[in-house]
């Protein structure tokens, strides 16, 4: 598979984002045929330490159990101590050439919100981004404005073909807007992690995008 069939149905999850265990959930996901994960342990009740390294490892044994590629976001060292597929980093994160260099061969995404941080991206040799909010989200409470595809559709006009998957507010009702906005795939929270079921969530969602 290449990066922009990874980014097709892209989950990211962390303990908080879940009433369950973490664990039932992502294999709930993976049976319903997400194409990638991101561990994402942020904000309020997030883990530390000890128990955040255990709950990754019991998660990227999961991912690779099912071959689904396994991204850990914000945590670099975490990323390299585990050996994980790749790092997704933010503008506030550690620079995405440093972490290529301290990490050649794992997948790097970085999230942007103009056109000039793409380029950026671009010329740091990530392999993907992440745009959004696309639509109105209370999974991360600092996020910002809602663009809609407006800054995808922008990257496209401008014939720039790079791997952009669109982020925030995402549902089956509403995946196949960011799709004809342009973007390569959808990344979800909630819609899944707070699913009844997640694997039905998730078998909606790569319905919406094919
Ligand atoms: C991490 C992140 N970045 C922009 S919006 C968002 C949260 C997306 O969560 P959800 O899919 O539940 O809206
Ligand atoms: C803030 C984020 C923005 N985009 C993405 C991704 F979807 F992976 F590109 N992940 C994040 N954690
Ligand atoms: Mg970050």
């Amino acid at each position: 598979m290449n990066i922009k069939e990874y980014l097709k149905v892209y989950f990211i999850m962390g303990s908080n984002n879940c009433k369950g265990d973490p664990r039932v959930v992502l294999k709930e996901a993976i049976a319903g045929g997400i194409t990638m994960f991101q561990f994402r342990e942020k904000g309020e009740g997030a883990l530390q330490g000890k128990e955040k390294y255990q709950l990754a490892y019991d998660l990227q044994q999961i991912c690779k159990q099912h071959e689904v590629p396994f991204i850990v976001n914000d945590d670099v060292d975490l990323a390299i101590k585990l050996g994980a597929d790749g790092i997704h980093i933010g503008q506030e994160d550690e620079k995405a050439y440093i972490v290529k260099e301290k990490a050649p061969h794992q997948l790097i995404g970085v999230s942007v919100h103009s056109i000039e941080e793409l380029q950026q991206a671009i010329k740091d040799k990530a392999d993907y981004v992440g745009m959004g909010p696309v639509f109105p989200t209370t999974t991360k409470t600092d996020t910002k404005a809602v663009q809609g595809t407006n800054l995808i559709q922008q990257a496209r006009q401008q014939k720039i073909d790079f791997p952009i998957v669109g982020i925030g507010g995402i549902t089956a009702e509403n995946a196949e807007k960011v799709i004809q906005g342009g973007a390569d795939g959808i990344s979800i929270i909630t819609a899944i992690s707070l699913a009844m079921s997640p694997k039905q969530a998730a078998e909606q969602l790569l319905q919406a995008v094919k």
